[in-house]
């Protein structure tokens, strides 16, 4: 079985030591010098019938390797060369991880113990030593600290170590004024009392020293300065969160996180950043191993069933470091980063004693392990492929932060990052998510010993059937072989395909749950909008009603007033009539004159009452009415009486 030629990810793998009472169901290949393979044999009471398998990693680190082996093995040393940049040349961005199920010793390799400085530790201590000469000087100056920030192509904040941890120092102390004394000074901080928030923050010279990295050998670019800078994130539920600004707000107020966004920023178009960051530029190594510890604090630890402080999201410590060429005026600044991955265990959330808000977490947590299972076990499908498959690495933040800027980009020159996988395991732990994580993580797999079944066995012994020719033996055996081998490679797809299952129910649910809820939100909103228009029609109805009666009226007050005038006019002319003194001799003339207007009078009575009988059937009831009621005619002269 040959490792692929290539992968995206190199995938160590390293065994801790234990001394729980068990057997050992995993042992190394020792065959070459450097061991990179293992088999792993199923428990002897092992119902499923499962055979053996054989694992290919680049390199196998047993129980006894340190620290310093894997440092100096898993190519850390070649990614601080990597972020450094060769000789007048832009540095490689780098990313080193580890995997493994619960209490495997994943962050023990990656963050290190009480004891011992962990991977991280390691490469924050060479990158300073070795930049010292050559770091822009002093970073925090505010020429180069402001050119820092102008130079930033992920919308961060700046923030200088010094500031960042004397805030979080005065802020977790609820105000008292005292000032944190200047880090990297013997013993940075102690204990905070005196506020519901009490926190200690380490002391510098409590932190482990050892082992200690004096005799590396790194090439550093002697034409350039530097300037590193430090930032803390976690996916946590498939979001990236802050983990630096999350700690500056200890002792205020508990806030709702903000989600960061990962992508390419306008300054950032050859590779994809977490933007929104509050990053930390350290001047030295005590700096920066204070604001690892005041990250790791904020990063959700919870008791679980399976490990008594497993991590529950997924850790991202991210080195960035700014390089530019030393000169009069300095050229601008380049930055690559080396992000270090504390994975979240990947006990299985039936198994682990867990519930409520930690069981979905669980489900999150292994829903993002199956994806970054897929595409490990992709990548390594495609290394000896002529038809290379894409790697789904977009289904969830995880992968997608793991591994979008793996591949070349499109825009730019940019080399595609370098990354490397520690896969953690314990040779005595729980044989189901040990092997399961080793199938996907595995560079290379097979079964290469299957266990021979019982019915086998009893055809080999002869008890149960006459002895086969020993030719038909072995092509039994061989046929056997297949079988077995097809089985463990269908019971690895069953595993993923189960876990796959299991998520797209707890997703059809969810969807089911919250389809119901907007249904019952929209007939809500339906009655709602139907009570709003009728009762909108209703007064707009009575609105026009009203002004409808306005307007009549109106009109039947102007006609009274006509009619009024009218009739004024009327009785003044047989007022004039009746006047004494007229002589007889136009009685005569005059007479005709009164039978012209006896008609016209007789005319407009018509008249009057014909709009009377109109302006009554009209008029409303509570309108103030003007009716001419009566009038009267007694042949000596005319006369009009009105009544209101
Ligand atoms: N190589 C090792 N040598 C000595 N002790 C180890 C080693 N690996 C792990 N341990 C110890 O085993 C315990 C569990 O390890 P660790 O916390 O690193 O597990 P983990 O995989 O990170 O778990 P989780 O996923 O829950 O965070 C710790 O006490 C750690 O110190």
């Amino acid at each position: 079985m040959d490792r692929p030629n290539s992968s995206l990810f190199e995938v160590y793998l390293r065994l801790r030591p234990s001394d729980a009472d068990r057997d050992r169901f995993l042992d190394v290949d020792r065959t070459s010098t450097i061991p990179t393979h293992i088999t792993i044999k199923p428990p002897a009471d092992d119902k499923r019938k499962r055979a053996i398998e054989k694992f290919g990693f680049t390199r196998v680190f047993e129980e006894d390797a340190g620290q310093l082996d894997l440092f100096h093995e898993t190519g850390a040393v070649s990614m601080i060369e990597g972020v450094l940049g060769a000789r007048g040349r832009e540095g490689r961005d780098g990313l080193l991880a580890t995997l493994g199920v619960t209490g495997s010793g994943k962050s023990h390799t990656i963050l290190g113990s009480k004891s011992q400085r962990g991977l991280t530790q390691l490469t924050l201590d060479a990158l300073f030593q070795h930049t010292a000469p050559y770091r822009a000087g002093p970073e925090n100056a505010p020429s180069v600290f402001s050119s820092l920030c102008a130079a930033d192509v992920s919308e961060a904040q700046l923030m200088p170590a010094a500031r960042f941890l004397e805030s979080i120092y005065e802020e977790s102390n609820n105000g008292r004024q005292s000032r944190a004394p200047t880090p990297g000074l013997e013993s940075s901080f102690v204990s905070v009392g005196g506020s519901s928030s009490r926190r200690h923050v380490p002391r510098v010279s409590a932190l482990p020293q050892v082992p200690a990295i004096d005799d590396l050998d790194i090439t550093v670019d002697d034409t350039a300065e530097y300037a590193i800078i430090v930032s803390m994130y976690e996916v946590y539920n498939d979001r990236i969160y802050d983990l630096l600004t999350a700690a500056a707000t200890l002792g205020k107020m508990p806030q709702k996180r903000r989600a960061l966004l990962f992508k390419n920023t306008e300054l950032s178009p050859d590779r994809k950043v977490v933007a929104g960051l509050r990053k930390v530029v350290c001047t030295n190594l005590d700096e920066a191993l204070l604001v690892l510890e005041t990250g790791l604090h904020e990063r959700r630890v919870a008791g679980t069933g399976s490990n008594a402080v497993s991590s529950r999201s997924h850790g991202f410590f991210s080195l960035e470091v700014k390089k530019r060429h030393r000169a009069d005026i300095p050229g601008p600044w380049s930055g690559s980063s080396l992000t270090i991955v504390d994975l979240a265990g990947s006990e299985r959330a039936r198994t682990a004693k867990t519930a409520g808000a930690t069981l979905a977490e669980a489900g999150k947590i292994n829903e993002s392990l199956m994806y970054l299972g897929q595409c490990m076990q992709m990548q390594a499908d495609n290394a000896n492929s002529a038809n290379p498959s894409v790697v789904p690495f977009r289904q969830c933040k995880l992968t997608e932060l793991l591994f979008s800027n793996s591949f070349a980009p499109t825009v730019g020159h940019r080399p595609p990052q370098k990354s490397a996988m520690v896969v953690t395991a314990d040779p005595l732990g729980d044989f189901n998510a040990t092997s399961q994580i080793l199938r996907y993580s595995a560079l290379a797999r097979e079964v290469t010993v299957p266990r021979v079944p019982s019915i086998t066995n009893q055809i080999l012994a002869g008890t149960a059937a006459p002895p086969p020719p020993s030719n038909a033996s072995a092509a039994l055996q061989e046929e056997l072989d297949h079988a077995l081998a097809a089985i463990a490679s269908l019971r690895a797809d069953l595993d993923v395909t189960q876990l796959k299952l299991e998520d797209e129910t707890r997703r059809r649910r969810e969807a089911e749950v919250s389809w119901q809820a907007a249904e019952d939100r929209m007939y809500e909103m339906e009655a709602e909008v139907r009570e709003e228009v009728w009762a909108e029609m209703e007064a707009q109805m009575a609105l026009e009603q009203r002004r409808w009666r306005a307007a009549r009226d109106e009109e039947l007050d102007r006609h009274d007033e006509h009619m009024d005038r009218k009739l004024e006019v009327m009785a003044r002319g047989i007022d004039i009539y009746e006047a004494p003194g007229a002589d007889k001799e136009n009685a005569e003339e005059d007479g005709g004159r009164v039978a012209e207007l006896e008609d016209e009078v007789g005319m407009l009575r018509e008249k009057l009452a014909a709009k009377e009988r109109e302006k009554e059937s009209q008029r409303s009831p509570s309108k103030k009415m003007r009716v001419l009621k009566t009038r009267r005619w007694d042949g000596s002269g005319m006369g009009v009486e009105e009544t209101f």
